[in-house]
């Protein structure tokens, strides 16, 4: 089904406030008492510090909010953006490192927010499937790290400052920005639009069901329950961990948890027949190559790609009708690099343009990191049919 929507202005869209007040985090002052007489030219500007820890990057969102009337909402007036690579996951040996590169972060912090709003401005770190990953030691290690790097900055570091996002959440947050972004967060809504988010190391589906049958067919731990606009909403949401672009094709190669890696050369016939190279992901340095006497194309790698994912997929039933996704971090990366939709403006594909592409074999794309784009990328709005 085609399906043809407008790419919303962010900041636009987030001068709105659709009725989210239930939605803020505790931490954004919200005044809701009624200050009489009300102080002319009330203006206060106020920061938060957002650290986005990825399995493929570290980055940092630096948003200034104004508020212009102590009974109204901030609205957000700016965001600053800054990544660095690899992420966080990749010092999993060495987390004195690895908090060197927030350090360098904080230091873009500094330069952004004026000095006399550094002891209210809140800073807190949110890590995803790299560190969930992780053996448990050596993520923990990490964050460790990082408080003690929050604790020595001149910033505010509320309670849990430093923590790793579960799954479920990691989803419903991602399909709550997407609808709010698309207008179709309200009291009672119905005609909502799904989420795809492929990571590095993990990818997450999120909709809200139109079928009862699909909630009740549904894993018991696919459903999460959120409460806005004082009803609740059953979602479907999934994070399958591993399944990230990078995690799977290291699965398909047999290398994810394998051991000898200094010797052992992986190969598939997803790449081509000569390609040689060393991929880095998680702290782990891994030996990739095609198949130098046998057979690289589509059929066989779809075949290696199908023993990851058998019997680890749920397909809801729901979703083979004409369900709209909003697709992004790497399938849209992927669906600009093969030319499916423009790299500026976004696009709408379907599942099926995807696989006409791999077929074509066009665009073997075998570079694991390719050019990272900010959250402010617009998404590839995936059509089911
Ligand atoms: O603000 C951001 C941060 C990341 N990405 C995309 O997210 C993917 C990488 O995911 P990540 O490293 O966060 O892996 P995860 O930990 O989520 O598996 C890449 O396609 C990035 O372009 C994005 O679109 N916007």
């Amino acid at each position: 089904t085609y399906y043809n929507h407008h790419i919303y202005n962010r900041y636009r869209a987030l001068n709105h406030h659709a009725n989210m007040d239930n939605q803020l985090p505790p931490e954004v002052p919200v005044a809701k008492e009624e200050v009489a007489p009300r102080p002319v030219n009330f203006s206060r500007t106020f920061y938060g510090i957002m650290f986005d820890a990825g399995s493929t990057g570290t980055r940092i969102h630096i948003y200034k909010f104004i508020q212009k009337d102590p009974v109204e909402l901030p609205v957000l007036d700016n965001e600053m953006y800054h990544a660095v690579k690899p992420g966080l996951s990749a010092y999993a040996d060495m987390p004195a490192m690895g908090g060197e590169t927030i350090r360098q972060l904080l230091k873009v912090a500094k330069k952004t927010i004026p000095k006399e709003q550094w002891i209210q401005t809140p800073v807190v770190l949110k890590a995803t499937a790299g560190l969930r990953l992780l053996p448990q030691e050596k993520a923990k290690a990490l964050l460790d790290e990082v408080k003690e790097i929050f604790d020595d900055s001149p910033f505010f570091v509320p309670n849990n400052s430093v923590t790793i996002m579960n799954g479920t959440n990691e989803g419903v947050l991602a399909w709550v920005t997407v609808n709010f972004l698309t207008g179709h967060l309200y009291a009672k809504t119905k005609r909502t639009v799904g989420i795809l988010d492929l990571g590095g190391g993990s990818t997450q589906i999120t909709f809200l069901p139109r079928l009862k049958k699909t909630v009740l067919t549904a894993p018991e731990d696919y459903i999460a329950r959120i409460n806005m606009f004082n009803s609740t909403f059953e979602l479907y949401t999934h994070s399958y961990l591993g399944n990230g672009l990078i995690a799977a094709r290291l699965a398909t190669l047999g290398a994810l948890g394998a051991d000898g890696l200094d010797w052992k050369v992986f190969r598939s016939s997803c790449l081509p027949k000569k390609f040689r190279e060393d991929w880095s992901f998680g702290g782990l340095t891994y030996k990739v190559s095609g198949i130098p006497d046998g057979f690289a194309g589509y059929k066989l790698c779809y075949q290696e790609v199908l023993r990851v994912v058998k019997g680890i997929v749920h397909q809801p039933f729901e979703v083979k009708g004409s369900s709209i996704f909003y697709a992004f971090s790497y399938y849209y990366d992927r669906a600009v690099e093969s030319g499916l939709i423009d790299g500026s403006r976004g696009g709408t594909v379907e599942v099926r343009d995807f696989k006409k592409r791999a077929k074509e074999g066009k665009t073997l794309d075998v570079l694991p990191f390719s050019k990272e784009h900010s959250g402010q990328s617009p998404a590839a709005h995936i059509a089911q049919t």
